[in-house]
């Protein structure tokens, strides 16, 4: 989402630049060593080949694919950014307590419109959100968008209004088929059992309430506009070959 489908993620802070790592709305991002692993087995099987923005679109089909989604089939031939920027990522990643208007228009500006940009977070269907991220719909007052007994579970999972940031205190997105992206995000949306602002506002605003209700009641609906989403994140603003490199390892652009 920060400049185009990149891989400008993966780059650490290096000669001064601080990384699009270091925001805090990257919190919580995690296992980037496996991207290391398969960029490992090929350079080994096909040197300077194979891009590490390949590697993240390709990595996004094959997760949703095994935690029973849609398979997506994605082009390849992405190249990889030479910069990470941190003060980017506020220019284009929405924070978890976002008002929508905000979330629709930076989806809207990639060429996502407003079904997609609903479709698109159910992934959010699947995988954690630290405490951190969470307590201040919490303390001092439960958020009266929230449902009393989730939020009591949610309290539960982190007790302390101000959470230690470098302690793994979670709470699951979807307690109830925690492995599985499917319409159950839907289904606790219009139960008030949205973990993020954003999540919740999807099923009060009107302009995205209807498709709330309608991926709530059909999951091949859902699957479909969450393809066709997907596809169009992936595809979002490739960088001309000029512009870009493969790099060779993806924590770092390549020397020369
Ligand atoms: C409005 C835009 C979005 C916002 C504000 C947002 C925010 C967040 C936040 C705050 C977390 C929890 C991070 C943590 O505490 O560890 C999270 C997790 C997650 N998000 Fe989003 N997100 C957005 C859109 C998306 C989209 C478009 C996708 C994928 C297509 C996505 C996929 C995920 C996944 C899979 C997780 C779980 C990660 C894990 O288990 O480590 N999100 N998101
Ligand atoms: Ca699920």
């Amino acid at each position: 989402m920060v400049g185009g489908c990149d891989a400008s993620i993966l780059l650490v802070t290096a000669a001064g630049a601080m990384s699009e790592q270091t925001s805090q709305r990257s919190f919580g991002m995690r296992n980037f060593k496996y991207v290391a692993t398969i960029k490992d087995a090929l350079e080994r099987e096909c040197p300077a080949t194979v891009s590490c923005a390949d590697i993240v679109a390709l990595s996004a089909r094959d997760g949703v694919a095994l935690l029973g989604g849609p398979y997506v089939p994605m082009k390849m031939g992405r190249k990889d950014s030479r910069v990470s920027r941190l003060e980017a990522v506020e220019d284009s990643i929405p924070n978890h307590d976002s008002d929508i208007s905000l979330v629709l228009s930076r989806f809207q500006s990639i060429g996502i419109n407003v079904e997609g940009t609903v479709a698109l977070l159910g992934s959010h269907s699947v995988g954690r959100v630290h405490c951190v991220n969470l307590v201040h719909r919490l303390y001092p007052a439960v958020d009266p968008t929230l449902d009393p007994d989730y939020a009591a579970y949610l309290k539960g999972r982190c007790p302390s209004p101000e959470p230690d940031p470098t302690a793994v205190a979670y709470g699951r997105n979807d307690r109830e088929t925690p492995m599985t992206i499917d319409n159950m995000y839907y289904k606790h949306l219009l139960q008030h059992k949205g973990l993020l602002r954003v999540d919740q506002q999807l099923a009060s605003d009107p302009s995205t309430a209807p498709f709330v209700a309608k991926m709530a009641a059909d999951n091949g609906y859902f699957y479909e506009r969450f393809a066709d989403a997907l596809l169009l994140l992936s595809e979002s603003n490739p960088l001309p070959s000029d512009k870009g490199e493969v790099r060779k390892d993806c924590r770092f652009v390549n020397s020369g």
